[in-house]
């Protein structure tokens, strides 16, 4: 029978196939790293929990995501943050939301191909059971 470490191992190769192709796709490069906070001194005052692509992929090699719903958690902080930090109706801040409303509708497609129920909810099990 499948062990639970290979589930979890399963659920990494999945969310590292989502990241990476996230990291490659052009549209998406604004969201593949930190926001630089000495170009954005303000940033950290706004965005109580700042996330990017880059660090997406690390707490996946560190173990950080047991279940698709801890993953999702920290990958739609990337879009939202945008969206609040950059509200303005000028071409730039409209061009950065376009982009995070294109980043939100990528992930939930993925999501929504790549796995069955029955995935999502064996890993929410396995995280009750520890
Ligand atoms: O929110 C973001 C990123 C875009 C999606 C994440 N930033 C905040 C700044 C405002 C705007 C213009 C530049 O000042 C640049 O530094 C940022 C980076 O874009």
């Amino acid at each position: 029978e499948e062990k639970e470490e290979d589930v979890l191992r399963d659920l990494r190769l999945f969310l590292r196939n989502i990241v990476e192709t996230l990291l490659v796709d052009r549209r998406f490069k604004i969201f593949s790293k930190p926001v630089d906070i000495e170009e954005v001194p303000d940033y950290m005052m706004v965005i109580k929990k700042p996330m990017d692509l880059s660090t997406l992929l690390t707490n996946i090699d560190e173990h950080k995501y047991s279940t698709i719903r801890e993953f999702l958690a920290d990958a739609d902080l990337i879009w939202k943050n945008a969206l609040e930090y950059n509200p303005d109706s000028d071409p730039l801040d409209r061009h950065i939301r376009h982009r995070a409303c294109a980043l939100k509708d990528r992930i939930q497609t993925f999501i929504r191909d790549g796995l069955g129920e029955d995935f999502m909810s064996l890993c929410e099990e396995i995280k009750k059971s520890r």
